[in-house]
């Protein structure tokens, strides 16, 4: 069998691609599409994967942008189409981001089955222009439904190693003490400001513990240099600015604080870390905050929206989960109980199998 997988612009697209990428492995050859210089390329060839680069644009409402995403989308169908009529290829997935688009296109116009995962509560931009003519859509979080497809609320795919690390240290939280700060993929200077308030409010209040924060690339140097200012005698700050290996994050972690991308609350929940979710108010959708509101539905966490965060009741909470010791148990049948890429990879399998 071969498989095409395109998705990218953020982590939250990128990894679920990778996820299934490596489980696709198990059972044929696998090409991804990506953008030339991306962050989409950079991670999927860091990961061993082959890749074609396809051209493509955002969807924007300006003139000049509309005549470079018709351009960019021509050139980049054009690529797609290649791909899928040197080789047979048995089936197409999406996993989000405008990088899908082109081999979306290609794939219908080639006859390829094309499957699309979606990550979040609210459905994005690209899903939602094609998901009435895939063939299966795969939900991360239950999504209000758009009518025309086959929709399975599977959970997000996560990468193995990640999977595996964080299905281990679910039943090992009396070892995990830590608290971590993570934006998402590409940092949040609210979060990484937070991050200061905090570890300098416990330390104050003598607690002793280890407080890691990833603040994305442009975030750096001005976080290491605010905590290098700091004179703490019983927390112990780690400043990252990008982590390739998570798994070694979340396994020291209790807690953590976070905005409401739809991969790090899969994480968190998955790895039964307590999420105190601050969702980014300009979302689409407000997707983040939906995301949030999910999760805590579920009592894996809590969401504080940003405008109304009130700083002690915030660090009430933080404290509160870390010092409980049983934390969160994690529904046994929710969509974190189990291996969502495996579900939609043996389904994309199965289907195309019949045809
Ligand atoms: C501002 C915004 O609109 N962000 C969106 C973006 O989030 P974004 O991609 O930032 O965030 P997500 O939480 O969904 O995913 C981040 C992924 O990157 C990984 N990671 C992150 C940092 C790091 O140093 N190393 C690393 O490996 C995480 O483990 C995770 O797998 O796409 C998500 C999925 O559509 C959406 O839910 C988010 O709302």
């Amino acid at each position: 069998m071969h498989y095409v997988v395109a998705g990218g612009g953020t982590g939250g697209h990128i990894y679920p691609a990778v996820a299934i990428a490596e489980r696709l492995l198990d059972r044929g050859t696998v090409t991804m599409l990506a953008r030339s210089g991306s962050m989409e390329e950079r991670i999927f060839l860091s990961q061993g994967l082959d890749v074609k680069t396809v051209c493509s644009a955002p969807l924007l409402y300006t003139p000049r942008s509309l005549w470079r995403l018709a351009r960019a989308t021509r050139s980049g169908v054009r690529a797609a189409r290649r791909v899928m009529t040197d080789t047979h290829v048995d089936a197409f997935i999406g996993t989000g981001g405008y990088v899908s688009v082109p081999g979306i296109v290609a794939a219908q116009m080639s006859g390829v089955p094309v499957y699309l995962l979606e990550q979040n509560t609210v459905m994005g931009r690209a899903n939602r222009l094609f998901s009435h003519r895939a063939r299966h859509v795969f939900l991360g979080f239950p999504v209000a439904r758009v009518s025309g497809s086959r929709f399975t609320v599977t959970g997000n795919p996560l990468r193995r190693r990640v999977y595996t690390v964080l299905t281990e240290c679910r039943f090992a939280r009396p070892l995990r003490r830590g608290l971590l700060f993570i934006g998402g993929s590409g940092g949040a200077s609210f979060i990484n400001e937070l991050f200061l308030r905090t570890i300098r409010e416990l330390d104050s209040r003598g607690r002793e513990v280890s407080v890691t924060v990833v603040t994305g690339i442009d975030d750096y140097a001005r976080i290491c240099d605010a905590v290098n200012e700091l004179f703490l005698r019983h927390v112990n700050p780690v400043v990252v600015s990008y982590e390739e290996h998570m798994e070694r994050l979340y396994e020291q972690a209790r807690v953590a604080v976070t905005r409401g991308g739809a991969l790090v609350l899969t994480e968190l929940a998955i790895g039964g870390i307590y999420a105190v979710v601050i969702p980014y108010p300009f979302a689409v959708g407000q997707h983040q905050s939906k995301n949030a509101t999910y999760l805590e539905s579920l009592g894996l966490g809590m969401r504080i929206e940003q405008q109304s965060l009130l700083f002690d009741r915030y660090l009430s909470i933080v404290e509160k989960a870390l010092d409980d010791e049983a934390g969160t148990a994690l529904p046994a049948f929710s969509i974190f109980g189990s291996d969502a890429g495996d579900t939609i990879v043996r389904t994309i399998e199965e289907e195309c199998s019949h045809d």
